[in-house]
């Protein structure tokens, strides 16, 4: 069996870099999107991925990308993949893989069966599908809000692509919601926080811990 992957995301502190780290994560993911109170600039980014060693990807998370953002993103050198949350298309998904020579990752909101099916409109575009929470119309942010959807929507949709779990997850449904969808890889943002952009070292070595249960 294939070892969990685990990304926690919108890290913003050096010391939270390193505890996610030390809970064996395998991805980080750094927020780019002024509205998220876990947002980060490219040169924060450059320096909280400094540390990061070759082996654990280092996610840029953002929302409708222009090509200038994603151009300063890329110039850090410190990335291993885009994790686009707004509206792009398959095309521009696409575009950008090919523009920028980097994995692309899509976020798939989803409410209802409908919207997981929607999802294989990017095989051949995204390198990897992020199955997240809807968040409601007028929300201030598409993700990052600890909203879970119904886990068992993802029963029996074949899904060609590499995929990740996420919305909502804690350290007391994980385990449960890794039962529930059989997920390769999981990605946690509010559940292992104090408070809203404010990461708890403690909680992401609990989350951790609570994933892959030995
Ligand atoms: O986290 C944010 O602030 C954010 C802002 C804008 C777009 C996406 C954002 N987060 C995306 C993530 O990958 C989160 O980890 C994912 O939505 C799960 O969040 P949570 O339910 O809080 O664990």
């Amino acid at each position: 069996m294939s070892r969990l992957a685990i990304k926690i995301c919108g890290l913003s502190t050096p010391d939270t870099v390193g505890a996610a780290m030390r809970a064996d994560a395998t991805h980080l993911g750094f927020v780019h999107f002024p509205k998220s109170p876990r947002h980060v600039e490219a040169d924060q980014l450059r320096a909280l991925a400094a540390p990061v060693p070759a082996h654990i990807g280092r996610v840029a998370v953002l929302v409708d990308p222009t090509d200038e953002t994603l151009a300063l993103l890329t110039a850090t050198n410190a990335l291993t993949a885009f994790q686009l949350h707004g509206k792009e298309s398959p095309a521009r998904v696409a575009a950008i893989r090919q523009r920028f020579n980097i994995p692309v990752w899509k976020a798939i909101s989803v409410k209802t069966r409908a919207d997981v099916e929607s999802a294989k409109a990017y095989t051949g575009a995204a390198d990897l599908l992020l199955f997240d929470a809807k968040t409601p119309e007028g929300a201030a942010l598409p993700g990052g809000m600890g909203l879970r959807f119904d886990w068992t929507l993802l029963r029996g949709v074949p899904i060609s692509l590499p995929w990740c779990l996420s919305g909502g997850l804690g350290i007391d449904n994980v385990a449960e919601a890794i039962r529930i969808t059989g997920a390769p890889m999981i990605d946690v943002s509010s559940g292992v926080e104090s408070a809203p952009g404010i990461k708890s070292v403690d909680k992401i070595m609990a989350f951790c811990k609570a994933a892959q249960p030995s």
